[in-house]
């Protein structure tokens, strides 16, 4: 293949390992597939190496080494999917803002918002092929250096997690500033919602044009909403998106399995469930036979073992895995994390996790 091919978004080498997608729409699998938030992260040494010296945005706006990190883990593991290295902050960029990653601080807007007013600075109406064309090409390259091992996921950050972060200016633990907006401004909150759902429906049909066979919406920060306020400011805003990428997508002939992950959302799992999303990502705090009952079978689950787990021994964490499997069962679920995994965490003990998830279900499998 020519070098040039690799960034056309056709020709793709054939799909090789399906299961992740079929468990998306509750189809039959030979083993629960299972991948990891944060898979490409700096549990790695060869993504420190990679990283080292290099600003992180500066490594998100280039295809070769998103496609590079994105390919790391699955060269050490039997991953079931691969998720495109990038960033959901590449959005407030898109729209004008300065976010910088700061060493030991995190992501970091020396400009948030203020007031309703500084939302006129924002670039509402975004050329997402001209601002984010950098994440399609990664996404391209990588669809094609992937070989068809496993399918690559597309994702972007829910509304009102971006929400958070433009307001905040980073990283926060009450969101008390973005949270004030709901309160005190929700005329300007709802068309900061709106003005992020725009561009990020265009964001993710580009992704799936680029080669995405899945997406995953992160709502991170669902978690210091009370339900009213997640009823009010998340909720429809989620559903805008996913019924808009389908509507569009199906005009085109295609349909790709949508994720949204509220992470401590755990409120809002019913309405999660008639999202039109095929799967609802959980975080820890919910009981594997609960999430099942209350979802009524009506989507695949996708969890939701603490990331903390991986401190334990090896065999402790094949025996959590195992219980974790038998309370969502085998059909429609897919194995992961409740959050991402720290850098601090062993890759050996994420092999463990890894390969117990395939054992154990094949195991239960065979059983029915
Ligand atoms: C909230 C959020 C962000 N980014 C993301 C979220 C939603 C998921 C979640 O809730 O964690 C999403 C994200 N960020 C990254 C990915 C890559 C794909 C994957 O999961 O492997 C994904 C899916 C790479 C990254 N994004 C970041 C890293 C680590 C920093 C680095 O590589 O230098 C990685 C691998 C940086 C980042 N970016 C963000 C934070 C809070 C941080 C951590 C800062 C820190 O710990 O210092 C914003």
């Amino acid at each position: 293949m020519d070098k040039d091919d690799l960034i056309l978004p056709k020709d793709f080498p054939k799909l090789k390992n399906d299961a992740f997608l079929l468990a998306c729409r509750g189809r039959e699998t030979p083993h629960v597939p299972v991948w990891c938030m944060r898979q490409a992260g700096r549990y790695l040494p060869e993504f420190r190496e990679s990283r080292a010296g290099k600003d992180f945005f500066a490594t998100c706006r280039s295809p070769a080494a998103c496609c590079e990190l994105t390919l790391q883990p699955l060269r050490r593991f039997p991953f079931d999917a691969a998720i495109i290295f990038s960033d959901i902050l590449v959005i407030p960029q898109a729209m004008g803002m300065d976010v910088q990653m700061v060493a030991g601080k995190g992501p970091t807007f020396p400009d948030p918002l203020k007031e309703p007013e500084d939302l006129l600075l924002l670039q509402s109406k975004v050329d997402v092929n001209k601002e984010l064309g950098y994440v399609f090409k990664a996404i391209t390259l990588t669809r094609h250096k992937l070989e068809g091992k496993v399918p690559l996921i597309g994702f972007t950050g829910a509304p009102w997690t971006l929400m958070t972060y433009m307001i905040e200016g980073g990283g926060s633990t009450t969101q008390s500033k973005a949270k004030r907006w709901l309160y005190r401004h929700p005329e300007a909150s709802h068309q900061l919602l709106k003005m992020l759902t725009d561009i990020i429906v265009e964001y993710l049909l580009g992704q799936v044009a680029a080669g995405a066979q899945a997406l995953q919406v992160f709502e991170s920060h669902a978690g210091c909403l009370g339900p009213v306020e997640f009823r009010e400011f998340s909720l429809p805003y989620l559903r805008d998106i996913a019924r808009k990428v389908k509507d569009q997508l199906k005009e085109s002939g295609q349909d790709v399995p949508l994720i949204v992950f509220a992470k401590d959302g755990h409120y809002g799992l019913e309405d999660l469930s008639q999202s039109h999303y095929e799967v609802v990502g959980l975080d820890w705090t919910v009981d594997p036979r609960s999430a099942r009952e209350r979802t009524g079978g009506k989507v695949s689950l996708q969890g939701n073992m603490d990331p903390c787990a991986l401190y334990a021994p090896k065999e402790r964490i094949s025996e959590i895995v195992k219980k974790m499997l038998e309370g969502f069962g085998t059909r429609g679920y897919i194995a992961n994390l409740g959050h991402g995994l720290y850098p601090d965490m062993d890759p050996e003990n994420v092999g463990a996790f890894v390969e117990a998830v395939h054992t154990h279900s094949r195991h239960l499998l065979n059983l029915k």
